[in-house]
């Protein structure tokens, strides 16, 4: 449990319209999924994203889900006077692989009453119009392609120089940039194949302009004017472009929302990072009044419109009730899952799971299966992968299956070459005889009218003070500012089980007299790395950073102390002094 102090806030009129730092980062705290739970002494005790309903077998499914459903519940009508004014918030912040950062609405607790309140929140909002000097924006934030085929291999530089991308270790960061260059060039051919073949171009742009501005669209008509920007990752416009407009456009409440349905480093929270860079530089931004809408793969829009896209393409199947219904999934290294606590995995089968039960609701039952396509490079990725598991069924004899690419909302060159070219002819080639393929969204109208939603309800939480209302609050998508959210997904890295006990000295003389001594301090570092956070050295007290060298050594003394992802009690081998290292 690690307490931080937050600043006290006092709401004032001119606070509203001069937007304040602290109260985007009070917006956050509120945001992200902290809860109030209990009271001490006469200041909250907030909880992070308690555990939620996800990923239950199927079979065991929904009298379980509906269990946690009625605990936020619970919580929440037990908790509605919360202060306006916090000023210490104690984290703890249990992490586990299946559990996700946000607090958030299981689509099947919709008929509950938090659900009612759902909905009437966004109509309550959307039917008064935002005027006066608020000037609204949206980023959508997405990752961006290649819009000639001379700019595959300068995009692909941006994309292997992201450190989210390719993570290296802190001492090796130095050769991101060269080892992207290597890669982007080597991996360029290969590409550009591929763009070739759908038109010599992504399509990434133009799609997500136009959802720009369905969405704009969508939010004047629920009346919300706004202004609707795009901002790519590693392609332009980059989000750098998007950030400059949005100041010269005078916005005071931004809403920031990735294009992904569900969260992953390598994507949202690579651009959060980048936005979070950008933010801390600037002026204007630090003031500016912003939320983040981290994932939205629960929403029901989302999932009926996805719901709708599958009903109307097994409709092209001769015998619609005997297809295999196949998300394909986009990969990521297994190791952002397993090491690094990415919810991605976990986000991805409950919105597989949310997906079939609304199917389901409209009788239809067919199999399924979940899949990971598009991996690069030498690591594992996450398992099982597409490509594998469409060879599998055709040897288990299924013979129609419908292709649904899940963690993508446009067209892009992973559905139109991968899936539709590559895939295919190795379904063709193992026995599957009949192949479809669900579109991606685009600018599929219910799914543009749930992002304004999504939008809608986000605004009261923007900059906003410490909300009252406990239980309006959790009926929100979850939310977050760029810095809490990531500070909070950090956070959540280092809840480890007690300490135990690690010794280690060690000792080197290279040539000329140089004497380092002493192995001093290790620590369980945010992404489950260990690092070795400075080696002593008597000579000169030159403090060096040694990441990689102890770290297989490390893990194994961890396990052997039964302690494999604990933090570490470290005896300084000069003076027997112990020092427990971790939080
Ligand atoms: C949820 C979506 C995506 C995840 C997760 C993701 C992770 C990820 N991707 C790479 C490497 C590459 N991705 C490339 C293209 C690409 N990736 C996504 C989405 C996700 N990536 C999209 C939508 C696109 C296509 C954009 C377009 O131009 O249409 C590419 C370039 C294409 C290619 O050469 O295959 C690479 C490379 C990694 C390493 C990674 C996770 C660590
Ligand atoms: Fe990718």
């Amino acid at each position: 449990m690690a307490t931080v102090s937050l600043p006290t806030i006092n709401s004032s009129p001119s606070d509203l319209r001069r937007p304040n730092r602290r109260h985007s980062v009070m917006t956050s705290i509120s945001s992200v999924g902290l809860r109030v739970t209990e009271w001490q002494g006469n200041l909250p005790k907030v909880v992070l994203a308690a555990p939620h309903g996800r990923l239950w077998p199927r079979a065991m499914g929904n009298s379980q889900r509906i269990n946690s459903c009625f605990g936020l519940q619970m919580e929440a009508c037990a908790n509605s006077n919360l202060s306006k004014t916090s000023q210490v918030v104690g984290f703890s912040a249990g992490w586990s692989k299946t559990q996700s950062l946000y607090i958030r609405q299981p689509a099947n607790c919709y008929s509950l009453p938090l659900g009612a309140l759902l909905t009437s929140k966004t109509q309550d909002i959307s039917s008064k119009p935002f005027t006066g000097d608020e000037e609204i924006g949206v980023l959508l934030l997405n990752l961006g392609g290649p819009e000639t085929l001379d700019d595959v291999q300068p995009f692909l530089f941006n994309l292997f120089a992201d450190p989210d991308i390719i993570r290296l270790p802190r001492l090796f960061r130095f050769l991101q940039k060269p080892l992207a260059q290597l890669i982007s060039v080597l991996r360029a051919p290969k590409s550009k194949e591929g763009y070739a073949s759908i038109g010599g171009g992504s399509p990434l742009r133009r799609i997500t302009d136009a959802q720009a501005e369905e969405l704009r669209k969508a939010l004047c008509a629920k009346n919300v004017p706004a202004k609707v920007y795009v901002g790519m990752r590693y392609w332009h416009p980059f989000t750098e472009e998007a950030i400059e407009q949005i100041k010269r456009d005078g916005i005071t409440k931004l809403v920031v929302l990735p294009l992904y349905p569900q969260f992953s480093i390598s994507t949202s929270g690579s651009s959060l990072r980048l936005l979070e860079s950008i933010f801390r530089e600037d002026e204007y931004l630090v003031n500016m009044q912003h939320t983040v809408i981290p994932s939205w793969y629960q929403r029901e829009g989302y999932i009926k419109a996805m719901a709708d896209l599958i009903e109307k393409e097994l409709g092209n199947f001769d015998s619609p009730d005997k297809v295999m219904i196949f998300f394909s999934a986009h990969g990521v290294p297994l190791a952002y899952v397993e090491e690094a606590g990415d919810p991605y995995k976990a986000e991805m089968e409950e919105c597989v799971d949310l997906i079939m039960e609304e199917l389901e609701k409209r009788r239809i039952t067919n199999a399924y299966t979940l899949a990971y396509q598009s991996r690069v490079g030498p690591v594992e990725w996450l398992k099982p992968y597409t490509d594998d598991t469409i060879i599998e069924l055709g040897k288990k004899g299924v013979k129609r299956l419908l292709a649904v690419p899940i963690s993508f909302v446009s067209e892009h060159i992973e559905t139109l070459e991968e899936i539709d070219v590559e895939y295919k002819e190795l379904a063709l080639k193992s026995g599957i005889q009949k192949w479809g393929r669900v579109p991606a969204l685009g600018c599929e109208a219910t799914f543009i009218s749930d992002l304004a939603d999504a939008v809608i309800e986000s605004l009261p939480y923007v900059g906003a003070m410490a909300v009252s209302n406990l239980e309006a609050r959790q009926s929100l998508v979850p939310l977050g500012s760029v810095e809490e959210l990531l500070a909070a997904y950090d956070s959540q890295r280092r809840e480890l089980p007690p300490p135990c006990l690690v010794y280690w000295s060690w000792k080197l003389q290279p040539a000329r007299g140089f004497y380092i001594s002493g192995l001093y301090c290790l620590r369980f570092a945010e992404w489950g790395r260990w690092l070795i956070h400075g080696l002593q050295c008597p000579v000169g007290g030159v403090v060096l950073q040694w990441p990689t060298f102890y770290k297989a050594a490390t893990r194994s003394v961890l396990k052997k102390a039964a302690c494999p992802r604990g933090n570490a009690q470290i005896q300084n081998p000069h003076n027997s002094t112990k020092k427990i290292i971790g939080r």
